[in-house]
């Protein structure tokens, strides 16, 4: 595929610039060998994430200035509730600071000690929050979703076997269903909406509810239209609307699809659930009616969420990612396929394949790609996953790759281009990388934040 002609022009730049490699050797090494700790002005290109990094229209920005700041019943929280359950579909509109927030509360309000979630595929901010409030995560993804080569157009399905399966084990103790569309960690693979509403057939059949982390649900929206038969001529706030309407609510990061830099909500249905959940904002976030976020950011969030289903945005935002993954394999470098909504992953234990999984083949090519052309990803795979909380053991998930997420509307097909050149180079020399990492320092929780290591 080729580069897509961006559906916007430039009006404002910020400089960036390249490095030398013995400075960037410097920067790695003062990051304890984690591109999570270098700083972005020693980053050429900034692919660690593409949550909060997307770049804001002009009407987002003029949007800033009609921002209510009273502390109660702002216009800005009736702009961004009006959005939302137009959007989305729910009626109860609660704002958090960013995704995790609306992790911490939901998981509060619905888990106990004892409780078991399943969900398709874990997200890490996700199921510690599961964890911290005493339940056990039990993947029911389908299986093709484990393996980095396959072409299935639906990755992020779940295996309706599997979740009746937990259901049967563990239903009185099922609090809720997790799932998420897309799935990042399998690699920003979309579920269908006939499977999604297919699973929370099977879990209401049990009484059991359902919410859904629609972070990118917009590009999952993107993937029906695309893959699933009967959605081709329907619009993408239809199918946004399709994905949302069987479950019981949702927890969002404002960060991705509504393409602004902070922000988040909970969506519900039921109104008890809802108050209940306001009454922890209260305690964690701010008021019901700004959950810490200021007038201004949910300004631009109304406004991010009715750019983000306009459909050249989100044709040249999957087509850019599309073009990525297209010289990456053309040039015989392997990733994840199909490739992704919002990331190209590179599989590192086949780039890393004579190094063994004890020495952190994802986050060695991690230090490799900044090295050798100043871009930073993120490693998700072990390092990622953390310790299983009952045996303290490293959890080795199948998936163990370097993820380049692409940010919204910021770089240039010259800065994609800049990107495969570094992984064609890195992949050609990957026998020069003889020796993987260690741990020198590791924390309790999602680890790869903080964590620090030195080579073996
Ligand atoms: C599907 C989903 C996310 O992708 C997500 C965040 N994503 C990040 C940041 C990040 C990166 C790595 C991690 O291991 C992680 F824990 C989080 C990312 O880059 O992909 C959140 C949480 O939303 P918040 O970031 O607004 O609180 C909830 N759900």
């Amino acid at each position: 595929p080729d580069h897509p002609a961006e559906p916007w022009r430039i009006k404002m730049v910020e400089p960036i610039r390249t490095t030398t490699r013995e400075h960037r050797e410097e920067a790695l090494r003062a990051a304890g060998w984690n591109p999570c700790l270098l700083r972005s002005d020693d980053v050429y290109i900034d692919l660690f994430t593409d949550s909060g990094t997307s770049a804001m229209s002009d009407r987002q920005w003029s949007a800033l200035m009609r921002g209510d700041e009273a502390y109660a019943g702002a216009r800005s929280f009736y702009l961004f509730e009006e959005a939302v359950r137009g959007h989305y579909g729910y009626e109860h509109v609660i704002p958090v600071h960013q995704g995790r927030g609306g992790e911490n509360i939901l998981s509060r309000c619905l888990i106990r000690p004892g409780s078991h979630v399943p969900g398709n595929m874990y997200f890490p901010s996700t199921r510690a929050h599961q964890e911290l409030n005493g339940a056990t995560f039990h993947d029911v993804i389908i299986d093709e979703a484990h393996d980095a080569a396959g072409e299935h157009p639906f990755k992020g399905n779940v295996d309706l076997a599997k979740l009746q399966a937990v259901i049967a084990e563990h239903g009185a103790a099922i609090p809720y269903v997790s799932l998420a569309a897309t799935v990042n960690m399998a690699g920003g693979q979309p579920i269908s909406v006939a499977n999604l509403t297919a699973a929370c057939d099977l879990a209401h059949a049990h009484g059991i509810p359902v919410f859904l982390d629609t972070a990118r649900a917009v590009e999952n929206a993107w993937f029906v239209k695309q893959r699933e038969p009967g959605w081709a001529h329907r619009s993408i706030a239809d199918i946004l609307l399709a994905l949302c309407a069987p479950t019981d609510g949702a927890v969002m990061s404002a960060k991705k699809d509504c393409l602004a830099n902070i922000g988040g909500w909970i969506a519900l249905r039921d109104p008890d659930l809802a108050e209940q959940a306001r009454g922890l904002v209260l305690l964690f976030e701010g008021l019901h009616t700004y959950g810490g976020m200021a007038g201004r950011d949910m300004e631009a969030i109304a406004q991010g969420i009715t750019e983000s289903v306009d459909e050249h945005h989100i044709r040249a935002r999957i087509a850019q990612i599309e073009y990525l993954g297209h010289r990456l394999d053309t040039a015989g470098v392997p990733i994840v396929h199909p490739v992704g909504g919002h990331c190209v992953c590179v599989d590192a234990t086949a780039v890393l394949a004579h190094l063994p999984r004890t020495e952190l083949p994802g986050q060695t090519l991690a230090a490799a790609v900044y090295l050798e052309g100043g871009v930073r990803g993120v490693e998700r795979g072990t390092v990622s996953a953390g310790r299983d909380p009952a045996t303290g053991e490293n959890r080795y998930p199948p998936l163990e790759f370097l993820r380049l997420a692409i940010p919204r509307r910021v770089y240039t097909q010259s800065h994609i281009d800049h990107v495969a050149d570094t992984l064609v180079r890195v992949h050609k020399n990957r026998h020069d990388i003889t020796h993987g990492l260690t741990f020198t320092h590791e924390p309790p929780h999602l680890r790869f934040f903080q964590a620090r290591f030195a080579p073996t």
